[in-house]
């Protein structure tokens, strides 16, 4: 793979930090991190503490959004320097494009994009969303970043943002909570926590190495898991009530979904 553009990151903390860690291995060409905090960088990239600090001579070709969507308005006043010949990437959960086409200006050529943890291990899914003023060129240099990451899917409509947002944006977090929680069930049901820790853990690992490496669908692996009258299934016809997971998370993504929308303002 050619090497990435340059780049100029904005915030390093969860999210920032994994697709930086994902795009390093990938050879990125030159980066400025801005970062409050101790970071070590290999050379050539640059670690600054604000964006005061960032040398003025940089040209990056993209700008990365990725601090807390509520320093945002704050910051974004401070990236003129750079913004000129450079395509914008919001990581901000929750802020669309109109939002951002108030801080930027109208002519701005803006990416709307929502990300996930794994980027870290080039296993992302994040979705995007072009501004009216981002070129071709531009939609390129930013795919080619994000596949760098993991897979990218591009939206048809940015009215899809929220609800990918809270399936995937948001999703490891349900799956270190079905992690946390078979930990703790079996801790409950007498097993100690070094056992119930690895139970949990590598059966959640496994499986989902098991999915990404299968061309069948997930309910053909469940399936293929609960031997009819057997064990599984006992557990699962519970779990499948439709009072029980497919509500509660049905609920859960609408509740995620509602929160990407209200942020928008
Ligand atoms: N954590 C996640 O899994 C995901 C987060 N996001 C989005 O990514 C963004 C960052 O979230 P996290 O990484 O979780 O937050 P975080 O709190 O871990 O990181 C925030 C970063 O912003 C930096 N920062 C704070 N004030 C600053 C300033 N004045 N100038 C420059 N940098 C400053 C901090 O040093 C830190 O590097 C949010 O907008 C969030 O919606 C999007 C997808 C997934
Ligand atoms: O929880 C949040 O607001 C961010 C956006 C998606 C994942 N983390």
């Amino acid at each position: 793979m050619a090497n990435l553009p340059s780049i100029l990151l904005i915030g390093c903390g969860h999210m920032g930090h994994a697709m930086l860690k994902g795009w390093l291995k990938k050879g990125l060409e030159t980066s400025v991190i801005v970062h409050r905090h101790t970071l070590e960088l290999p050379s050539p990239h640059q670690h600054v503490q604000s964006t005061a600090e960032i040398p003025k001579a940089f040209k990056p070709k993209a700008i990365i959004l990725a601090m807390k969507p509520a320093q945002a308005a704050e910051i974004i006043p401070s990236l003129a320097p750079w913004t000129k010949e450079a395509v914008i990437l919001s990581v901000l959960g929750g802020r669309d494009l109109t939002w951002l086409k108030n801080q930027f200006g109208d002519q701005q050529p803006v990416v709307r994009v929502m990300p996930n943890t794994p980027s870290e291990l080039g296993l992302g899914m994040t979705s995007v969303v072009a501004g009216p003023t981002v070129t071709d060129q531009q939609k390129q240099l930013a795919d080619d970043l994000l596949h760098a990451v993991g897979e990218v899917a591009w939206l048809d409509s940015e009215k899809e943002m929220d609800v990918a947002t809270a399936i995937a944006g948001c999703g490891p977090a349900y799956i270190f909570l079905l992690a946390e929680l078979l930990q703790k069930v079996g801790e409950e049901k007498g097993l100690s926590t070094e056992l119930a820790r690895l139970l949990a853990r590598q059966t959640v690992v496994g499986s989902a190495a098991l999915l990404g490496n299968s061309s069948q669908e997930s309910e053909a692996l469940r399936k293929a898991v609960a031997t009819p009258g057997g064990i599984t299934e006992r557990a699962v016809n519970v779990l499948i009530d439709s009072k029980a997971w497919p509500d509660s998370l049905s609920k859960a993504i609408q509740a995620a979904a509602d929160r990407s929308k209200e942020m928008a303002s």
